[in-house]
């Protein structure tokens, strides 16, 4: 996932640059057929002359790289009664030997022979039936293969599991919901003490913390890094406490499945803040010296920059304009300074107080990835500019059903956008350059050497930026939403591009008073691939 394990999302192949971008046109594309077509937001996977694409409902595909044509498909047969909270998305494969990994919605984990498209090896991760998915991309660690989960908004309990990777065999498993610490894989493991000091009672049994966008590896420190998402249910009221290690980013051990550090970003999460977005490893250069650190923009609204050696916070800086849950981080303790837009009430039958709170509970960014370019040291962020109304209400868990405790209504905060893309320096924390974008953006980011940064809208097009500059240099209508992760490679000495298209995700489903302003954009399900149509072996 994310183009290397460490999920920069940066290639360093300069044969396209954003001096001969405008020659770039597609070669050939690929539908996903004609039904079930809903949010497309994979990462293909391109190796051996064959690339690997997931689609919604958990289907996958083999296609020449070359030719586009189909080698094989399999579809998983999803039972009914699956609870995915946000779509039936699915964020693409991982490789690993002669296998192609991926995770289906109905909380399973299949790897298929990569020339054959049989099943190898298949197991149950979960049981949907008391509200568990899977969405994300699995990573490859040392022979493991590491998932999360999904589930936060029924209740269930964050995981990170790893798994054999050539056969599927459990190797350990990391609840994230403290109170259930003292397990490993089902068993007591011998860690003792007040494990749920965070949390009340029983409440760390339907804790949530899901780890539903994976996870990334900083291979020099030797730690895989998750993010966690909401504690449940959102009524916040409802769960004295910091609830850790919900909406935190948690470093986690490969040989032990021991959880070394954690960096808690929203303690005590009353607005489904999450907290899953990738932690992504990368030099920062500060004062003459090389700081081994970690950048993450966080669905609260702001960028943090931690050492990805021990957790400690560095800096946290927003990336959007409005933060009205906080004054700031308190660079000494590492905690937000809360405001005062915690949504209201108690546990009496009466509907809460309704806030206005901003970001909304879909974030300043949501799942989709940023990008790191090691050349401009800069970070570029799919960032969104709404609000919300929230309120809280009266809830109870029930096995298999929402858990929230809380509604809400998404507002715009401007008249002439909501998505925006922007150039964070990790160094400084300012903004270096932005895109807005009428729409939300809801797709992932990609960078390369050749000064290039690429993104999809809504809108349909797939658009690439001047890295240094922010100026859009080039565009292409894929004819829906893009909401998928461009790729790119290196194959017969030139260079490729690749997204899927297909509109959905969460902002359909939930976005409200938003989602209408969006509701013209055509479902889709195609894979466009892209090259320079003059030779580049002839160009001098
Ligand atoms: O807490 C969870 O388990 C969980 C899972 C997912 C998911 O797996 O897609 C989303 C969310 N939460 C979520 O809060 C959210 O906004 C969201 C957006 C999307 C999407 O793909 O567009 N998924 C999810
Ligand atoms: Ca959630």
């Amino acid at each position: 996932m994310g183009m290397g394990q460490s999920g920069q999302r940066f290639s360093p192949l300069t044969k396209i640059t954003s001096d001969n971008i405008g020659d770039l046109v597609p070669v050939w594309s690929f539908s996903f057929g004609d039904e079930k077509q809903r949010g497309q937001e994979t990462q293909p996977l391109v190796y051996n002359g064959k690339m690997f694409v997931t689609g919604s409902y958990s289907r996958i595909w083999a296609l020449d790289t070359k030719t586009g044509e189909k080698l094989w498909q399999y579809e998983a047969r999803l039972p009914d009664g699956i609870m995915p909270c946000c779509d039936v998305v699915n964020r693409g494969a991982a490789l690993y030997d002669n296998l192609v990994i991926f995770a289906t919605l109905d909380a399973k984990l299949v790897a298929l022979d990569q020339d054959t498209g049989k099943v190898v090896w298949s197991e149950k991760t979960d049981d949907y039936k008391a509200g568990y998915s899977a969405t994300a991309a699995p990573l490859i660690v040392n022979g493991l293969v590491v998932t999360g989960n999904s589930g936060g908004e029924f209740g269930i309990v964050g995981r990170v599991d790893a798994r054999d990777a050539k056969t599927g065999k459990l190797v350990w498993s990391r609840p994230t919901v403290e109170g259930n610490m003292g397990y490993l894989n089902g068993k007591e493991n011998g860690i003792t003490g007040k494990l749920n000091a965070s949390w009340q009672g029983d409440q760390w049994k339907t804790g949530g913390a899901a780890t539903w966008l994976g996870c990334t590896y900083g291979a020099d420190v030797d730690l895989i890094f998750c993010g966690t998402g909401n504690p449940a249910p959102w009524n916040s009221h409802l769960r004295p406490g910091d609830n850790l290690y919900s909406s935190s980013t948690v470093a986690i051990s490969p040989k032990t499945g021991k959880i070394v550090w954690h960096y808690q970003t929203t303690p005590h999460d009353g607005w489904d803040f999450d907290g899953v977005n990738e932690f992504i490893p990368f030099d920062l250069k500060s004062g003459g010296k090389t700081i081994k650190a970690g950048g993450k923009a966080d669905r609260n609204g702001f960028f943090y920059v931690l050492d990805r050696t021990n957790g400690k916070l560095i800096s946290a800086s927003p990336f959007v304009t409005k933060q009205s849950w906080t004054k700031g981080v308190d660079l000494k303790t590492g905690r937000p300074i809360e405001a005062d837009t915690r949504p209201g009430n108690p546990g009496s039958a009466e509907k809460g107080s309704t806030v206005f709170s901003a970001p909304s509970f879909l974030g300043g960014k949501n799942w989709m990835p940023m990008a790191y370019n090691q050349g401009t040291g800069l970070f570029y962020v799919p960032a969104n500019e709404w609000g919300m109304d929230i309120w809280n209400e009266p809830i109870t868990y029930k096995k298999g059903a929402a858990y929230l405790g809380a509604g809400f209504t998404i507002k715009p905060l401007y008249e002439d956008y909501i998505g925006a893309l922007r150039a964070m320096d990790p160094a400084t924390g300012k903004i270096v350059w932005e895109y807005k974008n009428p729409a939300p953006l809801w797709g992932g980011v990609m960078t390369t050497a050749g000064n290039l940064v690429f993104t999809g809208t809504p809108e349909g097009f797939l658009k690439a930026f001047d890295a240094k500059t922010g100026k859009e240099v080039w565009k292409f209508q894929t004819g829906s939403g893009v909401v998928g992760q461009p790729i790119t490679w290196e194959e017969g000495g030139e260079q490729y591009v690749a997204v899927a298209s297909g509109w959905g995700g969460a902002v359909p489903l939930w976005g409200g008073e938003v989602a209408k302003k969006v509701k013209s954009i055509s479902q889709g399900g195609m894979l466009w691939v892209f090259k320079l149509h003059k030779s580049q072996t002839a160009a001098k």
